[in-house]
């Protein structure tokens, strides 16, 4: 007890020094840098509990109104500035990309469950860079008549079984969204989810995102609890037993297409090339592994809830439906066949649905963040190395000064210039007009085939059917939550838009069930 007593003195200096010390450097940094304003946090935790843990786009675009181009949160020991006019981050994440392009260190989710090698969530350097060269080559648009076999394929199963069971639509899509990524990245389709692997690779994939939610992991947000001796370190074996399982189901993948490859039954796609690159060998076996799971993974969610958005706003609002069945109509003949990829330089009106799509209710809602890695000034404010800044993607889409008459789904505003000044030779840029594939050199790597996909589902789903709201359960388009796929995400009634469409989705759609590669 004696010596306890003997130590307080001790003790008690050794915490005013701490305390000194880090009232000094907050003293010093509040000196050199100078951020937006934002909203008051409190002490340690900042804003983190103010922001809503899903749906967080009407909290941010609320901030946006309030604060202007810029407003600053801390989320822990993290300090993120929201940027919130397309100004700003043309300025920021685009012409200063090169320093606007890191991500955020996630001591859990990237280094322990991913092992370092998911490239979503890797730092900006020459790792990242390595792979996303790689992928870049094969995912550009010059490869798109290796993925347009594919897409046509699923696209047509899509509306044959949405025909047949309407009320599952969202599984339908789901299916689609899905098969054509899997069969783009490993040139295999998905007829059932509980196939072989597939289930066990979504399982992984759904792991994953779980584990990137705002405070789903603590140390992910509070850096200092990695410093823990190991033993205490409470989330390791998870970690690792998370890690441990993905490498499992991903290597199962690719050992099944390595020998389907050797048999000669897999077709040309994403893994068969990325295997055959000399390039690749130089990553090693981890990385190759992960950045193939990555994509999958970042491709087929993306996908699927795009489509949904735009069945949400075809039941909302049957005026634009009307105008694209009678472009479809025009270049296709009435029920005479489905629209092709051929069709889309004549289907001007669909490529501005599909642009209108990605732009209207985005659901990456706050960005995805980036973070600066140099000190850096932007008109009076000087920025740290290590700051977060993402793209206010919510308030950027539905934002007044942003777009003229944000809320509706208004396919004109690409196609007529004198609406928002929109040039419509950019009408077939998937990335002109809005932010929904992410920006700089961190934008989406399969923009070419995400927009692809989306189109031709669409096209297609409008070619062959009509959508209406149920009465009494109108779709609230602000409230959609397009990630659920246990269950509908919104109630809609899709009705075939005549007999002939019938028979024809039957006489095309039907035979693609029961191809396989
Ligand atoms: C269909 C719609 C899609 C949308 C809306 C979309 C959106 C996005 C967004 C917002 C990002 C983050 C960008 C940023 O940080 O600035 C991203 C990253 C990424 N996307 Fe997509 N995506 C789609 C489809 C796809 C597809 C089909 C693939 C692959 C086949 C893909 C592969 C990737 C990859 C690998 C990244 C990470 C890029 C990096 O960190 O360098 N995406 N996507």
């Amino acid at each position: 007890m004696a010596s306890i007593t003997a130590l307080l003195p001790t003790a008690f200096l050794a915490v005013g020094i701490l305390v000194l010390a880090k009232l000094w450097r907050d003293f010093q940094f509040k000196k050199r840098y100078n951020f937006p304003p934002g909203p008051k946090g409190l002490p340690l935790v900042g804003n983190m509990f103010q922001m809503p843990p899903y749906h967080q786009g009407p909290w941010a675009k609320d901030l946006a109104e309030k604060y202007g181009e810029m407003f600053t949160i801390k989320v822990a020991d993290n300090t993120w500035v929201f940027l919130n006019s397309s100004r700003v981050v043309n300025d920021l994440l685009e012409k200063r990309s090169s320093i606007y392009s890191s991500r955020p260190s996630y001591p859990y989710t990237s280094s322990l469950l991913s092992g370092d090698c998911r490239m979503v969530m890797q730092p900006y350097g020459a790792q990242w860079r390595s792979i996303r060269k790689i992928m870049h080559a094969i995912l550009n648009i010059k490869n798109a008549p290796t993925f347009a076999p594919f897409q046509d394929l699923e696209s047509k199963q899509l509306v044959y079984e949405v025909l047949q069971d309407p009320e599952k639509w969202y599984l339908a899509n789901q299916r689609f969204a899905n098969s054509v990524v899997m069969s783009v990245v490993f040139g295999k389709r998905i007829m059932d989810r509980m196939e072989d692997n597939v289930e066990a690779l979504f399982d992984t994939s759904r792991e994953f995102i779980m584990a990137m939610q705002p405070g789903a992991n603590l140390v992910d947000t509070f850096y200092i609890l990695d410093r823990l001796p190991t033993p205490l370190k409470w989330w390791r074996k998870r970690g690792q037993r998370g890690h441990d399982k993905v490498l499992k189901v991903y290597t199962t993948e690719v050992e099944d297409l390595r020998r389907r490859m050797e048999q000669g039954t897999c077709p040309p796609c994403f893994a068969t090339k990325f295997l055959e690159d000399p390039e690749t060998e130089k990553l090693g076996k981890t990385q190759t592994l992960f950045a193939l799971g990555s994509l999958m993974e970042a491709g087929s969610d993306t996908s699927r809830m795009t489509i949904s958005q735009i069945i949400a706003a075809a039941a909302s609002d049957s005026s634009w439906v009307k105008k694209a069945q009678a472009q479809l109509d025009e270049v296709c003949g009435y029920a005479t066949r489905l629209p092709e990829f051929s069709d889309r330089p004549r289907l001007e009106y669909l490529s501005a649905v599909v642009k209108e799509g990605f732009r209207w209710r985005p659901f990456a809602e706050i960005g995805v963040p980036h973070m600066l890695i140099k000190d850096d000034e932007y008109e009076g404010y000087r920025f740290p190395a290590n700051t977060v800044f993402t793209w206010n993607n919510w308030a950027l889409a539905l934002g007044e000064k942003e777009h003229k008459d944000p809320i509706r789904f208004w396919p004109e505003r690409w196609l007529d210039e004198s609406i928002q000044g929109f040039k419509k030779e950019r009408l077939e840029d998937p990335l002109a007009g809005h932010w929904g594939f992410g920006t700089g050199r961190r934008v989406c790597t399969g923009y070419h085939v995400g927009d692809t996909n989306v189109w031709i589902a669409i096209v297609r789903l409008l070619y062959c059917f009509d959508f209406h709201q149920v009465p009494g359960k109108e779709v609230d388009t602000m409230n959609i939550n397009p990630g659920e796929h246990r269950w509908a995400p919104f109630d809609v009634e899709i009705k075939v838009r005549s007999e002939q469409h019938e028979k024809l989705i039957r006489k095309v759609g039907r035979p693609a069930i029961d191809v396989r590669y």
